[in-house]
């Protein structure tokens, strides 16, 4: 018999979640069926979608969210022991998966892509889900041209750091906007034309002085005041990726903005939202980009790492909180 420890989320959360709205359950797992595995968990993800759909999921839930882990034990042949695999088991040190369970949105247990040497991290990072909505979010979206100018906001985290160094590639000027000194130091040693302090900076100034002749594509992943500050700037025909909303979900109430209608009407706007579900069948197209840019090193993911199973929910708040440069990851 193993045992395994998950966390449950007790509560709907109430603002900054609390580590009391979490219990860590200690339970033995059953003996494998025909067409599971057990799988010992190694890396587990922190993400801002754990705070955003608490409200959807009725209280107690097991924290879902994507990990990389190595199967131990095997029902399924095309997942022999010693298969690293991408779930959305969430938050646990072992667990065992059904292979065919397609309840989860999420999509379907997978084996780690070939990483070429790569940290297995990157599964949950850069190669995996925050990766895909980098790459489809992006290029599928906005259809950046070389020349553009490209605005990221949330630019130092998982998602937006991927995204302002695809638009570098793409042959794209690109500005981010990012919440602290250092985060901004670095945006600009990884190849970001400019980056900005939003919360030191007069946004719309610094905005209209780092891009004077206007935004072609904006890449929004915090939404509010900002974004309509950015949009408010943008060109004839340009193009919005919504990606998420973070500046919000600690919101009971959403804020307000300023009104958007008028840059939408007379510069003849596209904003779309999307989620990275829409293009889960082309995951592997991206993945191998990925992974190409970043052996070629074009593309340089970081991550915040944090140790221990008993730090997850730490490292969830820190990164909600902005400590995180790069991907939030816990290894465990
Ligand atoms: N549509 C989709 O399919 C997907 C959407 N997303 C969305 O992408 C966005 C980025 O996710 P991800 O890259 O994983 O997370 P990040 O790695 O960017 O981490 C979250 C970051 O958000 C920033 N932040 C926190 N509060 C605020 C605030 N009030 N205003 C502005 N920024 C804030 C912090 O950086 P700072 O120091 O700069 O404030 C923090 O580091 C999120 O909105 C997420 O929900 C992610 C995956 C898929
Ligand atoms: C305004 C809120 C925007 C949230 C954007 C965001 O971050 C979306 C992320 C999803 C995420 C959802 C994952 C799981 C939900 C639970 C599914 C289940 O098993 O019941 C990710 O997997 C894909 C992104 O689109």
């Amino acid at each position: 018999m193993v045992k395994a420890r998950k966390y449950v989320v007790k509560n709907t959360f109430k603002g900054l979640p609390k580590r009391e709205d979490y219990e860590i359950v200690e339970y033995e797992l059953p003996a494998l069926k025909n067409g599971e595995i057990l799988v010992k968990v190694e890396w587990v993800s922190v993400d801002p979608y754990l705070r955003a759909y608490n409200a959807r999921y009725p209280t107690p839930y097991d924290q879902f969210s994507y990990q990389v882990g190595l199967v131990e034990d095997s029902k399924d042949p095309r997942f022999p022991v010693g298969t690293r695999v991408v779930s959305h088991k969430g938050w646990c040190d072992y667990c065992i998966i059904d292979t065919n369970d397609t309840k989860s949105d999420a999509g379907k247990v997978y084996k780690l892509p070939n990483l070429k040497g790569l940290s297995n991290s990157l599964g949950v990072g850069a190669v995996g889900m925050p990766g895909a909505t980098a790459y489809f979010g992006f290029l599928e979206i906005c259809k950046p041209k070389a020349g553009e100018t490209v605005v990221v906001t949330g630019a130092a985290g998982a998602v937006g750091s991927l995204v302002g160094q695809i638009a570098k590639i793409k042959g794209c000027k690109v500005i981010g906007f990012a919440g602290s000194d250092d985060k901004v130091k670095w945006l600009e040693e990884i190849g970001f034309d400019k980056a900005i302090n939003y919360k030191t900076a007069d946004v719309a100034a610094a905005l209209k002085a780092a891009a004077p002749k206007g935004v072609d594509c904006y890449f929004d992943n915090v939404g509010g005041e900002i974004s309509s500050t950015i949009i408010n700037q943008m060109n004839d025909n340009g193009r919005v990726s919504v990606c998420g909303a973070i500046s919000s979900y600690n919101d009971a109430n959403l804020p307000k903005a300023p009104i958007l209608q008028p840059s939408i009407v007379f510069h003849q706007l596209k904003i779309e939202g999307f989620l990275v579900w829409r293009w889960l069948d082309r995951q592997p197209e991206a993945f191998a980009e990925l992974i190409k840019w970043i052996h070629s090193g074009q593309l340089k993911p970081r991550e915040h790492i944090t140790e221990g199973f008993e730090n997850i929910f730490d490292a969830f708040v820190g990164m909600l909180n902005g400590e995180n440069t790069g991907k939030a990851v816990v290894k465990l």
